[in-house]
């Protein structure tokens, strides 16, 4: 598999009176062609900034304060805005966690899919409505002819998640964000959606972020997963591995808190809070809270280190163990 995405040293604040909010600190990640990487995290870890600064998309009191993101080869804060929004259209795709807020409330959902492969697809208005049909078929969305005629307010939540996707991946993304793309949707139609997507990177390559709360849809669909902790990247590794062999205290504590049916244990709460990220502290954010804790991960942010091939992690602690055992 080769690099299709290419995060370089990302740092993303926001400016608000009572000073800067650090909410992604230098992040080095990649996404590979065909890959499902899973982006992990407790609430304001930045996952969602960080999928936001890919699509060029961080708006004032946001910054993009360093770093650079690669999209085949490409350079895009480099891209005039008129290419980077040719972009987004057809070849970077974002399914996000509002749909309901996502979708135009004044036109029909089959209107906005079909102007949708006009525009990017360069499709004539029959083809265009002939495709549309079949992607809302795709997300199944029962009496797709009907709903094309209907607005949002007219479908339900999971609806209009479905028809958000079937937008994202109606002009063939080669990369698609996915941000929580199964929030609120009951179990089996979330089941659905994550089928779709699996379906979506085997058939086509396409490579997905998929933003999430929840390890047991990472484990279900992700090759890789990227951990986050107060806008830092703690670990990142195939999933098999990250959910054997966590490396990263903060890591081993997601997995601790999952709740498992074929186990008869009390669940452990990850211990402490998220540290406020205006001012935050300097060296390792999760010092504050990390059994493992040494002076010197509050002076200096620990380095990526590969813990075990393809799979890498930013602790001192985890480096002291091995360097002792
Ligand atoms: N427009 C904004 N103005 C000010 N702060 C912002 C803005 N957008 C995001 N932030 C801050 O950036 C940090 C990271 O937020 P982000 O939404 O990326 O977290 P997240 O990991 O996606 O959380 P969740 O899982 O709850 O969506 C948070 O502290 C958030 O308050």
């Amino acid at each position: 598999m080769t690099e299709m995405l290419e995060i370089s040293d990302l740092t993303v604040h926001f400016q608000i009176n009572q000073g800067a909010i650090e909410a992604v600190d230098h992040i080095n990640l990649t996404i590979r062609r065909g890959e499902i990487l899973g982006l992990v995290g407790e609430s304001g870890s930045g996952k969602s900034v960080t999928s936001f600064a890919i699509l060029r998309l961080i708006r004032p009191p946001g910054r993009v304060v360093s770093g650079s993101v690669h999209f085949d080869g490409i350079d895009l804060g480099s891209l005039p805005e008129e290419q980077m929004r040719r972009m987004r259209g057809a070849k970077i795709a974002m399914v996000s966690q509002t749909p309901r807020t996502a979708l135009n409330p004044l036109l029909t959902v089959g209107r906005q899919i079909s102007r949708l492969l006009m525009v990017h697809a360069g499709l004539s208005t029959r083809e265009a409505e002939k495709r549309m049909l079949e992607m809302l078929r795709l997300v199944r969305i029962p009496a797709p002819e009907k709903r094309a005629n209907q607005y949002p307010h007219q479908l339900s939540g999971g609806m209009c998640q479905r028809v958000m996707i079937a937008m994202a991946l109606a002009t063939s993304p080669q990369l698609l964000l996915a941000d929580e793309p199964t929030t609120g949707l009951d179990v089996s139609i979330a089941a659905k959606i994550l089928d779709l997507l699996r379906e979506l990177s085997t058939k086509t390559g396409a490579a997905i972020m998929l933003v999430t709360h929840d390890l047991g849809v990472v484990a279900e669909i992700c090759d890789r997963v990227a951990v986050m902790h107060a806008g830092q990247l703690v670990e990142c590794a195939p999933v098999r591995d990250l959910f054997h062999n966590p490396a990263h205290p903060y890591t081993k504590a997601l997995v601790r808190s999952i709740p498992r049916v074929d186990r008869d244990v009390v669940l452990e709460p990850i211990s402490g809070s998220v540290p406020s990220l205006i001012n935050p502290p300097s060296g390792c954010r999760y010092a504050g809270r990390c059994e493992w804790t040494m002076d010197r991960c509050r002076v200096s942010r620990p380095p990526m280190v590969e813990a075990a091939p393809g799979h890498v992690v930013a602790c001192y602690g985890f480096e002291e163990r091995r360097v002792t055992c």
